[in-house]
């Protein structure tokens, strides 16, 4: 078994596992057997952090799998584990946050989360589906969901609390009125979306990085395939006997944050922690840095003519 190494958070004493176990599947559903299995099986890997999500319809899966881990005596506390969760955008509304994090916790059998995160820094009206449609789109009010997160924390339903898909001009507005900071930003970074700039003002504030969709998310409907296919990647893999997908998990652990990482495939998931014991040396680190950059995430879906975000650049705040 893997022991996977941790991150100090900025709340006393709380540590985050630097590679952690990702659960979006799509089509999202959550009568997928092959997530508990795969969740299962990655605790006897040595995955201790887990990324799921109300979108994902994850928890439920996640939920069994810990608790067979339990009964199993393949962890022998669920304090050993670190569980995130993420609040969907229909339920960024300051009276729905504390329903929607009881709600989670009840899908994942859990008392209470290890990290809480806002999805995407947008709201939609209450109940929207998913897929959504351009009139559920709505501004958020930053302000008094982050109160509510902040609630959550106090109540100890949540160990910390973080956003996800933030700008620093995003952050910049919630530390405006924060009286708990965001603990993480999880984020799309990968060697083609390298997060500089983001990545040097979280550390500035103290914030945890996440990096989701680390190998590019490659055929899902918000991935793309340049991750995998670099050539600049592929030849480093080569010149190191490992795969392109070490390289990218290697080059994001080396940066000092913790990254998810999808695989429901046994192998993988091996080979996506064999990523400890070699290192990149200084040439590779500057062919990665060489990579042309480009976002893959797909944020076009909140993009309407009458706002709150008016074009990508409204969400990303023209940031790279
Ligand atoms: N906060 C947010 O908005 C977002 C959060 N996330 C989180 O981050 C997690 C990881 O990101 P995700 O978008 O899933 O993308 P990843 O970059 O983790 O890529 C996942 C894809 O790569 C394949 N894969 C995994 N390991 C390997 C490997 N070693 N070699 C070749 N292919 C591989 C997987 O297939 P297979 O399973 O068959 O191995 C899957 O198709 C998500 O699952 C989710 O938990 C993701 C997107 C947005
Ligand atoms: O709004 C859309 C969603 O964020 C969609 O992009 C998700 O599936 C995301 O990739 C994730 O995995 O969290």
């Amino acid at each position: 078994m893997v022991t996977i190494p941790v991150a100090a958070l900025t709340s006393k004493g709380k540590t985050i596992p630097l590679v952690g176990f990702g659960t979006a599947e799509y089509p999202f559903s959550s009568s997928n057997e092959a997530s508990k299995e795969a969740a299962l099986h990655a605790i006897r890997l040595g995955y201790r952090h887990f990324d799921t999500a109300a979108l994902y319809q994850s928890e439920q899966p996640v939920g069994e799998a810990i608790a067979e881990a339990l009964s199993l005596g393949l962890v022998k506390s669920r304090d050993e584990l670190f569980i995130t969760s993420k609040l969907w955008a229909s339920n960024t509304h300051r009276h729905l946050v504390l329903p929607a994090l009881q709600n989670t916790l009840k899908n994942l059998g859990l008392e209470y989360l290890d990290l809480y995160l806002i999805h995407f820094p947008a709201s939609l009206r209450p109940g929207s589906g998913y897929p959504f449609k351009e009139d559920d789109i709505v501004a958020m009010d930053y302000e008094s969901v982050w109160e509510a997160m902040e609630e959550c924390q106090l109540l100890r339903l949540t160990k910390t609390i973080g956003v996800s898909n933030f700008t620093c001009k995003k952050l910049h507005k919630l530390l405006a009125t924060a009286k708990i900071p965001p603990a993480v930003n999880q984020v799309e970074m990968n060697p083609v979306w390298q997060q500089k700039k983001l990545r040097e003002f979280c550390e500035e504030k103290g914030i945890h990085i996440t990096a989701y969709s680390p190998l590019g998310a490659k055929g899902t409907p918000w991935g793309t395939s340049r991750v995998m296919d670099s050539e600049i990647l592929k030849e480093i893999a080569t010149s190191k006997g490992k795969t392109v997908a070490q390289v990218c998990l290697k080059w994001i652990y080396a940066q000092g944050v913790s990254v998810v990482v999808k695989s429901f495939d046994k192998e993988r998931m091996k080979e996506n922690l064999d990523i400890f014991d070699w290192k990149l040396n200084a040439e590779d680190l500057h062919k990665i840095e060489q990579i042309p950059q480009s976002r893959g995430s797909l944020a076009e879906i909140y993009v309407t003519e009458k706002g709150p975000f008016k074009s990508i650049e409204d969400i990303w705040d023209g940031e790279i």
